[in-house]
C-alpha cells in the first residue's frame, strides 16, 4: 500500500508480511481530549487494515509517565506524581477499551526503562553526540547540520535566527536539546550525570531503538505538531546512535480543530474523550475521523456530529428492515462476500487511507442493498450485507447489520402479526414494545 512520508513528501510503497509501527504516546496528567483520539484512531484504522491483509504487525507505544507537566500537577493537587499517573493511565486505557482500539503490542511507561535511559544516552555522550554540563545533558546539534532540520524542512540558521529557542548558556548552541535533566525538584532518578530525569525527545527514541534493535522501523506516526523539534530531536539522537532513519514512513495527522482553533488543553477548548463517548458514542467518532483526509485539519461541529448520527442511524434502521425482511420472507442469509466491494475498499485503503471515498462506497452499497429490498431481489442481498459488514469491521466500528433472526424473534415478531390482525391492540403493543427492545422494529 502507498503511505504519505512527511520526510521525502512522497507517497512510499509500503508491502512487507511484517510491519514494525512506533507512535508517541500521551503524557498522563489529565484526561484525553477528542483530539489526542486522532492519531490514535487513524493508528487503529491503519493496524486493522494490515492485519485483514495477512500483515504481521508490532507495535509499540510508550506512555510519558515522567515529565514537567506531570510534576506541577502533583505539586498544585498535592499528590505524589504516581498519584497522577495511575489516575490518569487507567482513564486512557479505560478510553481505548471503549474506543475499541487494538492494542499496542507493548505499551512502555517510561518510568520502567530509566537504567536504559541511563546507558542510551552514555552511548551518546561518547560517541560525541552529547555533552554533559554538570549533570545536565544535552544533545550536540553542531555535529549533524546535514541531517538536522530535514524531517521539518527547516535550516538550522533560520532556526537560530528566527529567535524560536531560548538562550541558555551552558548550551554550546541554542538549538540542542536536553536529553538528561538535572533536577532538585519532583521526581528524580539516579544516572551516572546525578540525579535528574529523561529529557522527552529521548524517551520516544530509546524505545524505538531498544524494541526494534536498533532497526530502522517502517511507520513513525504522530500529530503534526510533534513533526518539530519532537520527531525532528527523535529522529536526530537515533542517526547519531545507529547512523541509519529512525523510520522509513513518518505518518503525520492534521489537527482536529474547534471553530477553526487546534483543540488543545492549553487553550482550553477541549472536549474529553470520556464526555464524548457518554454523550455520543465511538462510531460517531470514527465516522467523523473517516470523512476527512487524515492530514488534512478537521473541525468538529454540531453540524458534523448531526451527519453521523443520521448515518448511525441509517445503519440501525437498515438492520431492522434486513431482521424483518429475514422473518417475513424465511430467508437464510448466505456467509458469502461480494469480491468486487472488497477489491474496492482495499483500493481505496491503499491508496493512504483514504477513507473519505470509503465511505462514498458504503453509500453506494446501502443504495445497491434498498434496491435490492424494494425489488424483492434476496438471494444477492446477503453477500452485500456480509460485504459492508466485513467493512465496518475492519475500520473498527462496533455497528453492523443484522444478518440472523433467532426462533424466538421469529415467534415473537409473528404473535404480534397476529394480534395487529386481530385487532387486539393492547397485546399487539406490548409485543410491539418486546420486538423494539430486540432491535427488530
Ligand atoms: N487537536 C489535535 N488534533 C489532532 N491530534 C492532536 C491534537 N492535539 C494533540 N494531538 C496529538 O495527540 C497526541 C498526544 O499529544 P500530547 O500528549 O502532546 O497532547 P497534549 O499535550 O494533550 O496537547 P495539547 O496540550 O495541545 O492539548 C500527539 O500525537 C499529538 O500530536
Ligand atoms: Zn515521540
Amino acid at each position: 500500500m502507498k503511505l504519505f512520508d512527511t520526510l521525502t513528501q512522497t507517497q512510499k510503497e509500503i508491502n512487507k508480511k511484517v510491519i514494525n509501527i512506533y507512535s508517541c504516546g500521551p503524557t498522563i496528567y489529565d484526561y484525553i481530549h477528542i483530539g489526542n483520539a486522532r492519531p490514535i484512531i487513524l493508528m487503529d484504522t491503519l493496524i486493522r487494515f494490515l492485519e485483514s491483509s495477512g500483515v504481521k504487525v508490532n507495535f509499540l507505544q510508550n506512555i510519558t509517565d515522567i515529565d514537567d507537566k506531570i510534576i506541577e500537577k502533583a505539586l498544585s493537587e498535592n499528590k505524589t506524581e504516581k498519584e497522577i499517573t495511575d489516575k490518569y493511565l487507567s482513564a486512557f486505557l479505560d478510553n481505548l477499551n471503549k474506543l475499541n482500539i487494538r492494542r499496542p503490542n507493548k505499551l512502555i511507561p517510561i518510568s520502567e526503562r530509566i537504567l536504559e535511559m541511563d546507558r542510551f544516552i552514555s552511548k551518546l555522550v561518547n560517541l560525541d553526540a552529547a555533552y554533559n554540563v554538570n549533570g545536565d545533558v544535552y544533545f550536540d546539534i553542531q555535529k549533524f547540520t546535514d541531517e538536522y532540520g530535514k524531517l521539518s524542512n527547516k535550516k538550522i540558521q533560520d532556526l537560530i535566527s528566527g529567535n524560536r529557542v531560548e538562550v541558555d548558556i551552558k548550551k554550546n548552541n541554542p538549538l540542542d536539546f536536553s536529553i538528561w535533566k538535572k533536577t532538585n525538584k519532583g521526581v528524580m532518578f539516579n544516572s551516572i550525570f546525578g540525579k535528574g530525569r529523561p529529557g522527552w525527545h529521548t524517551e520516544c527514541v530509546l524505545l524505538v531503538d531498544e524494541y526494534f534493535s536498533g532497526e530502522t522501523i517502517d511507520i513513525h506516526l504522530g500529530g503534526i505538531d510533534l513533526q518539530f523539534p519532537h520527531h525532528e530531536n527523535e529522529r536526530i539522537q537515533f542517526i547519531a546512535k545507529n547512523n541509519k532513519e529512525l523510520a522509513n514512513i513518518w505518518m503525520h495527522n492534521g489537527h482536529l480543530t474547534i471553530d477553526g482553533e487546534k483543540m488543545s488543553k492549553s487553550l482550553g477548548n477541549v472536549m474529553t474523550l470520556t464526555n464524548f463517548l457518554n454523550e455520543y458514542s465511538s462510531d460517531i467518532l470514527r465516522w467523523i475521523f473517516l470523512t476527512t483526509y487524515y492530514k488534512q485539519p478537521l473541525n468538529i461541529s454540531d453540524d458534523i456530529i448531526e451527519q453521523a448520527k443520521k448515518f448511525i442511524q441509517k445503519i440501525d434502521n437498515l438492520s431492522k428492515k434486513i431482521k424483518q425482511v429475514i422473518i417475513t420472507e424465511q430467508i437464510t442469509m448466505s456467509g458469502y462476500i461480494d469480491d468486487n466491494i472488497l477489491d474496492e475498499f482495499k483500493i481505496h485503503m491503499q491508496d493512504d487511507l483514504n477513507t473519505s471515498r470509503v465511505l462514498t462506497l458504503i453509500e453506494e452499497v446501502l443504495k445497491d442493498i434498498n434496491r435490492l429490498i424494494s425489488l424483492n431481489e434476496l438471494k444477492a442481498l446477503s453477500t452485500k450485507i456480509n460485504s459492508l459488514n466485513y467493512i465496518f469491521k475492519t475500520l473498527g466500528f462496533s455497528m453492523c447489520v443484522n444478518v440472523f433472526a433467532s426462533e424466538e424473534e421469529k415467534d415473537i415478531f409473528w404473535a404480534w402479526k397476529k394480534a395487529v390482525s386481530e385487532k387486539e391492540f393492547e397485546k399487539a403493543d406490548e409485543i410491539r414494545a418486546i420486538l423494539i427492545s430486540k432491535g427488530i422494529l
